[in-house]
């Protein structure tokens, strides 16, 4: 599996080398290895080449993503791209012209009512039974809110954030979600309407290393919770958010 992500993610490297101006890349399993995890001015990729690993293990499952966020200066997104290869398809944000998916232009859900919505999670991958309990007690809080449809979610932060722009879920929530998880795909929800929150209702950003000069892109502390943003300058003009897509 390590070969295979970093095979991956040496393709992602060199194509955003090809494309030239990007020098600095940070990706999850580079970091895992060691490289540094700071956000700086520099034009800078944020890749998650396999999005949904487990899915991806699990072979057959659907929602294995390819991500990649480019010149992904948080909170500047610049480009966002998330790829679903077993659906086929293809979500792209570009910062003020819209969100698509194969060329689709994207909006998130108006209901408005939480007691009409669908809300998406993730357990995530600490079993720790700490952890475990407060996560199964933060689902207790938000089923007996009580929200309609039954908790979704598809193995990954990028597809259900995907959903949520795409309008088939009203929200999605996850404690601990790291910046490569959810670069790209805060751009398209945003770009659809949306809005990247903290656990206090404040704008989500990944959470920087207070100690350091340089604005360090820790995991994101909080959970990320989209609903309409009541945004109403969404582009609208497909032909001109499709020529900006180009
Ligand atoms: O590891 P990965 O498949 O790239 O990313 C996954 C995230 O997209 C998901 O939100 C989280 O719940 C999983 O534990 C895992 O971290
Ligand atoms: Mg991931």
């Amino acid at each position: 599996m390590a070969d295979l992500w970093q095979n991956a993610m040496d393709h992602a490297v060199a194509a955003a080398r090809r494309a030239g101006q990007v020098r600095v890349f940070i990706g999850e399993e580079s970091v895992a290895a060691g490289e540094p995890c700071i956000l700086t001015d520099d034009p800078t990729w944020i890749v998650d080449p396999i999005d949904g690993t487990t899915n991806f293990v699990h072979a057959g499952c659907r929602a294995v993503t390819w991500y990649s966020a480019v010149r992904s200066l948080l909170p500047q997104m610049e480009f966002g791209v998330v790829f679903s290869c077993l659906e086929d398809k293809m979500f792209t944000a570009r910062r003020g012209s819209g969100a698509f998916c194969n060329g689709e232009p994207l909006q998130v859900s108006g209901q408005k009512d939480i007691q009409r919505s669908i809300i998406a999670t993730e357990f995530g991958s600490n079993r720790d039974p700490e952890v475990v309990d407060k996560m199964f007690s933060s689902l207790r809080n938000v089923l007996c809110i009580p929200v309609h449809g039954i908790m979704r979610g598809a193995g990954t932060a990028a597809i259900n954030m995907c959903l949520v722009a795409s309008g088939c879920v009203e929200a999605y929530y996850e404690i601990g979600m790291h910046v490569w998880d959810l670069a790209a795909s805060s751009l398209i929800v945003s770009e659809a309407g949306g809005v990247l929150m903290d656990v206090e209702g404040k704008d989500a950003r990944a959470s920087a290393d207070g100690g350091d000069a340089r604005r360090g892109a820790k995991s994101v502390r909080c959970a990320c919770v989209f609903r309409r943003s009541g945004r109403s300058d969404v582009p609208t003009d497909r032909r001109s958010q499709q020529q900006n897509h180009r």
